[in-house]
């Protein structure tokens, strides 16, 4: 019989999941739950895999190209018993026998998936193909982090899953957004043709340490600005908003939608909303009282307001984010100090 998982619509399993390995129902051995990150070796992926490795039944494995990945992000775990990883590209086929895979390879920085759009739409494409054969050829389960950006520029406000989105379909940030939609709809299609088990997260904004220094994202540049004693550049108009989630609060959502019942799409957010300027401002306050805030040009078709309807989330996970933006702030803080190597002046 075909699993019913439901995504809170009428979606319905038409056909059963491939079969799980013979490991999976033998009698007199228990075998640990094998589970693939690719893309761990960057900001939320290496949280999730320090998250799944605190767990003794699991093994995990990670794939990355380390485009804006680093070994370093994982360096607690080489040499572990239970860890492994592997330097691939997921836009080539990859053969492991895994039982999980939480298929987060993509870049996520704007300017990181503008860099090179044509390599951030084949990884979204046939990196998600890639990772969709292997989950029908091993019967594995596979959860996709595709993103707030599937709402485009939103005409709804705040975003709920049932929105369609509103996004240019040739612009600079198309090679990410509608990437990340094609992806959602490979998922959809395996699921319904294949009976492969999916699950969609639409994660929100996620900051926290360990995140590039220049990575090129706001929280990311207004703190080593902060720290560096440099203006916090303010992209205009700065009434564009964006509401900020903890990479803990990210990495709780990521594994409770993996371990239950449902498909999603689910927004994992922080509801918490402000604009760029306001932003700045609480930067400065709590890291920099003396340094400036200056605007800067923007760039084309940049979202002018987000924020997550989250109660999806809360319905059907359980879940909701704990840390406020100011409690977060000084815990990146922290780790951006110490990677900078500037002490706090009081
Ligand atoms: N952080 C956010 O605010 C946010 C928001 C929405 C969605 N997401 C999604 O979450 C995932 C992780 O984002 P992040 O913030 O940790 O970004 P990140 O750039 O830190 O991590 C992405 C990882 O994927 C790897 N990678 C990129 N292309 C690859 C390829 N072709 N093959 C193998 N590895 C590849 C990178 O080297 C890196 O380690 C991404 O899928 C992103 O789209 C993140
Ligand atoms: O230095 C900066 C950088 C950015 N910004 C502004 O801050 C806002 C957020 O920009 P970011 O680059 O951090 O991220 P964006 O919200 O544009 O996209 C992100 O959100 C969803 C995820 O899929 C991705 O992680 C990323 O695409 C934008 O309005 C941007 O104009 C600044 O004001 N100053």
């Amino acid at each position: 019989m075909a699993k019913e998982v439901s995504n809170g619509s009428n979606h319905v399993t038409t056909k059963p999941p491939p079969e799980p390995s013979p490991l999976r129902r033998a009698k007199f051995f228990k075998a640990n739950m094998r589970i693939l990150v690719t893309g761990g070796a960057g900001f939320i992926g290496s949280h999730l895999v320090d998250k799944l490795m605190e767990n003794e039944k699991n093994e995990v494995i990670v794939v990355d190209n380390y485009f804006t990945g680093s070994k370093d992000n994982l360096r607690q775990w080489i040499g572990h018993p239970r860890f492994e990883l592997i330097r691939h590209d997921v836009t080539e086929p990859l053969l492991v026998e895994v039982d999980q895979i939480y298929h987060l390879a993509c870049p996520a920085s704007p300017i990181f998936y503008k860099y090179n759009p044509v390599k951030t739409i084949k990884t979204n494409v046939i990196g998600t193909l890639n990772m969709l054969g292997l989950a029908k050829r091993v019967g594995a389960r596979i959860l996709l982090t595709s993103t707030s950006e599937v709402y485009g520029d939103p005409l709804v406000h705040p975003q709920t899953e049932d929105y369609w989105g509103n996004v240019n379909p040739i612009g600079v940030r198309s090679c990410y957004d509608e990437g990340k939609r094609v992806a959602e709809t490979l998922m959809f299609d395996y699921h319904r043709q294949h009976g492969i088990e999916i699950r969609i997260a639409r994660i929100f904004n996620t900051y926290g340490p360990r995140m590039n220094i220049d990575d090129g994202r706001v929280v990311s540049n207004f703190l080593a600005q902060a720290i560096r004693d440099e203006a916090l550049t303010v992209q205009l108009p700065g009434t564009q908003t964006r509401s900020f989630c903890y990479v803990s609060d990210m990495v709780d959502g990521l594994i409770r939608l993996m371990e239950g019942d449902n498909t999603g799409p689910i927004n994992i957010g922080n509801p918490g909303e402000f604009t760029m300027l306001e932003l700045a401002e609480t930067v400065k306050e709590m890291i920099n009282p003396e340094v400036e805030i200056m605007t800067v040009e923007n760039t084309p078709d940049d979202p002018r307001q987000r924020k997550p309807d989250i109660t999806k989330a809360k319905e059907l996970l359980g879940w909701e984010p704990k840390i406020k933006l100011r409690d977060g702030i000084p815990l990146m803080e922290e780790d951006f100090r110490k990677r900078l190597g500037i002490l706090r002046k009081n």
